[in-house]
């Protein structure tokens, strides 16, 4: 594989542009490779190619599909190491957590090749003697995945496996933030034998090429997943030929602790939720909604959670451990959270975390928690994104859920309690489409992921995923 250099795949061959970006190391600032950087002519012949190819693909038989996709799950499973590598280096990811990634990748593609031979329809009794009424699925057609630098392996994945799987063809774009892995995943898919013009990508300017692909008559629905900004964006571009919009954009998840929880194992779970991937992902835990009588106790074991973190490059020198937590993706990234964190203390915000150092080159941030942090400081009612988050109490269950849901994002919530009762109580009325109890990390292939209110629209995963790359054809029959 070819990790060094992100190019484009257009009907089956492998292209570099008339200019290419480097791609860098968030934690020391090195160059990992580069991204080659097309223009919307590029992306043009991408989706002309995943059109050439939709006739002939999306009648292949659903058993066809599925044998395709194991071997692409296979294929990446091989490839996990060096894929992982790369992904650490330049998503400033831990190598666990970036060899995770690619094992939750092939997981999507596992997941999707046997929902490829669950599509089925209906066959409707008739009301008049010799009709027939079924009903059928059939693929939407070409179908664009559009995704983010902070999963761009995963994200990439989850939506590639529903749309093969589902029969149509794809136009991908990632991230030039962190394109070099995500191209290797395509590159798995060309390798595993998906016919020319089944499966394209095309780097370059995201506006001129997302533009592009949006006016390609033969594209019928678009895949996003980014800032609900950005997904506005889109939606609006999809509205002007009726494309179907698929949107997985920003959360604010808060994270409710009630007295009855079990405090320690909350606590973990809080370092898990808030510090995954450096703190850069949707479902993260993004605020601490806890309980007033025990709101100090659960800060300072928190805090010195975050305080004892090891902070260093997520792939080591040989020999030296993986350290506790990586880089952000870029300074831009530490200036934006450093502000969150500042503007809370000028509101009267309390410190809990002590430590400010990290390593000197690199975008790195030290882990920080704060208390007493009012209900509208931008800390607490916008996406943080990054290793900080901050502490806000509530003494009734009324009020928890009142705090809660009063955010215009819904992706992700997580309660902690002891009780049974609570634990089916609280997601109820709570506005989010994913809710871990007592779990910090609910995301399986196997489950429906996707947000309410302005965290976006639809569901990726579980059966529903493929669904959304599906038209339902009735038949009215007289035989
Ligand atoms: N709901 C979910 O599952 C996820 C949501 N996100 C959200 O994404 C954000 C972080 O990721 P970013 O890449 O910074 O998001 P972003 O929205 O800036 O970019 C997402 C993708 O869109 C492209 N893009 C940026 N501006 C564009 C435009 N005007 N037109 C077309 N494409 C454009 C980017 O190059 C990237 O490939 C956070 O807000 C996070 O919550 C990230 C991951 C998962
Ligand atoms: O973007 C993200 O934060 C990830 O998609 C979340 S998860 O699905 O990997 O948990």
């Amino acid at each position: 594989m070819n990790l060094k250099s992100a190019r484009h795949l257009v009907n089956g061959s492998w292209h570099t542009a008339g200019s290419a970006k480097d791609v860098t190391d968030p934690g020391n600032g090195s160059t990992v490779g580069e991204v080659a950087w097309g223009t919307a002519g590029d992306a043009t012949k991408a989706a002309d190619a995943a059109a050439e190819a939709f006739g002939s693909w999306s009648r292949t038989t659903v058993r066809q599909r599925a044998d395709l996709l194991r071997t692409a799950a296979e294929l990446l499973a091989d490839r996990r190491d060096e894929l992982a590598h790369t992904l650490a280096l330049e998503a400033g990811k831990r190598l666990p957590e970036a060899q995770g990634e690619v094992d939750f990748s092939v997981e999507y593609f596992r997941w999707f090749a046997e929902e490829a031979r669950r599509t089925t329809g209906t066959v409707s009794p008739p009301e008049l003697q010799g009709r027939r009424h079924l009903s059928t699925r059939k693929p939407i057609g070409v179908a664009l995945s559009l995704t983010p630098w902070n999963f761009p392996v995963s994200i990439q994945a989850r939506k590639l496996a529903a749309m093969l799987a589902a029969g149509c063809t794809v136009v991908g774009r990632v991230s030039e933030k962190a394109p070099l892995a995500a191209t290797g995943l395509f590159e798995v898919l060309h390798d595993a034998g998906f016919p020319a013009g089944v499966v394209n990508l095309v780097h370059g300017p995201s506006r001129e090429i997302t533009a592009a692909l949006m006016s390609h008559p033969a594209v019928r629905a678009v895949s996003f997943t980014g800032s609900t900004g950005v997904g506005r964006q889109i939606m609006a571009s999809a509205s002007e030929r009726v494309v179907r919009p698929l949107l997985e954009l920003g959360g604010n998840a808060p994270f409710i602790v009630f007295e009855d929880a079990d405090l320690d194992a909350a606590v973990e779970g809080a370092v898990l939720g808030r510090l995954r991937n450096t703190g850069q992902s949707c479902v993260a835990a993004n605020r601490f909604l806890v309980q007033d009588s025990i709101a100090e106790e659960f800060a300072q074991k928190l805090g010195a959670r975050f305080d004892a973190m090891s902070i260093g490059h997520g792939v080591p020198d040989d020999g030296a451990p993986v350290p506790d937590l990586g880089p952000v993706i870029d300074a831009d990234r530490v200036s934006a959270v450093q502000a969150l964190v500042d503007d809370a203390e000028e509101r009267g915000a309390r410190r809990v975390t002590q430590r400010t150092s990290v390593p000197a080159q690199g975008s790195f941030l030290a882990p920080t928690l704060l208390a007493d942090v009012p209900d509208d400081a931008p800390l607490v009612t916008e996406e943080v994104f990054g290793p900080a988050a901050g502490v806000v109490t509530f003494s009734s269950e009324e009020e928890a859920i009142r705090k809660a849901n009063a955010t215009e994002m819904g992706l992700a919530a997580y309660v902690w309690s002891g009780s049974p009762r609570r634990g089916w109580d609280i997601p109820e009325q709570l506005e989010a489409g994913i809710v871990g109890v007592n779990d910090p990390l609910p995301s399986v292939a196997f489950a429906p992921m996707g947000g309410a209110k302005q965290s976006g629209l639809g569901r990726e995963g579980s059966s529903l995923g493929l669904e959304e790359f599906e038209e339902v054809q009735y038949v009215a029959w007289r035989p």
